[in-house]
């Protein structure tokens, strides 16, 4: 039996990237994402390379959104068997700046997200009686606070607790929750990172920042969706059936924990 998989924000970046990696795993895969003409056309390129793919507009800060794509997925596809929390947001800002709409933004959908996201699922594969994988984005930035990026690190600080406690109160049905941190990864977000970073800074050029932050990776490359997706595909497949409650780090040396 071919499994589903659900992938918020994955219209384009490391979602689409982990997207494309569970198509060619086999699985069924719901595309997931808030821009709606960008959803539709990676739904376009993925039936063109002959997926099975369904698309679903949400937004993951609302919790009916969350719960949607899971009936949704389930109407077209008929069960669910991973859920992949992987829309998130940045945000730059010096932290004597950083104002309430931020917070708010960045919490509600990094964190707020993530937890609808997971109760959706998990009451899905809980009503299924199978087992169950919720896999979601955390970051280098859930194990450091880094300058800058103070809003955006308490975010994934809060992604990675929830991911062990979540953890904890689910083994109990067969559903494991894990995360993947990445690194430096050169996608849009970093494009944004990169210039705000740019801004704030007296003596930074246009992409002097992304390079910084890249120059410390010990293997010496900034990081690729493909380099992320490796991680996921694994913690998707039943070969990661016995882990649960970890948040593993991809970052190519960067982070050590
Ligand atoms: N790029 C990196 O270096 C990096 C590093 C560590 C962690 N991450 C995390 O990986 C995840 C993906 O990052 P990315 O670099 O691909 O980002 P991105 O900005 O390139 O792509 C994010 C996608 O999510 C969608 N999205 C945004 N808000 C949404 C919402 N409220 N509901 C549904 N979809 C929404 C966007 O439309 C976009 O398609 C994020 O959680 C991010 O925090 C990224």
């Amino acid at each position: 039996m071919e499994k589903v998989a659900v992938v918020t924000g994955s219209a384009e970046g490391l979602g689409k990237g982990i997207a494309h990696r569970l198509c060619k795993d086999g699985f069924k895969v719901v595309v997931h994402d808030i821009n709606e003409p960008m959803l539709n056309q990676t739904v376009k390129e993925f039936k063109e390379e002959g997926f099975d793919v369904h698309g679903v507009v949400g937004n993951v800060a609302k919790r009916e959104d969350q719960f949607n794509v899971v009936k949704e997925t389930v109407a077209h596809f008929g069960r669910l068997d991973v859920f992949i929390n992987n829309a998130g947001v940045d945000a730059i800002t010096p932290f004597l700046q950083v104002e309430e709409e931020e917070l708010n933004r960045s919490f509600q959908i990094n964190v707020n997200g993530t937890v609808f996201g997971t109760q959706a699922a998990a009451e899905q594969f809980i009503k299924q009686e199978t087992k169950g994988k919720v896999i979601n984005a955390c970051s280098i930035a859930g194990h450091e606070s880094y300058e800058m990026l103070s809003t955006y690190s308490a975010t994934k600080h809060a992604v990675r607790s929830f991911t062990h406690s979540s953890a904890k109160e689910l083994a109990k049905h067969q559903i494991t929750v894990n995360a993947y941190c990445p690194g430096i990864a050169k996608t849009r977000m970093w494009d944004r990172i990169d210039e705000e970073m740019v801004k704030h800074s007296d003596n930074l050029k246009p992409g002097e920042a992304f390079e910084q932050y890249s120059s410390a990776i010990a293997l010496q490359r900034y990081q690729t969706p493909e380099d992320v997706a490796n991680l996921v595909s694994f913690l998707a497949s039943d070969d990661a059936d016995y882990i649960t409650g970890q948040t593993i780090l991809t970052d190519g040396g960067l982070v050590y924990r």
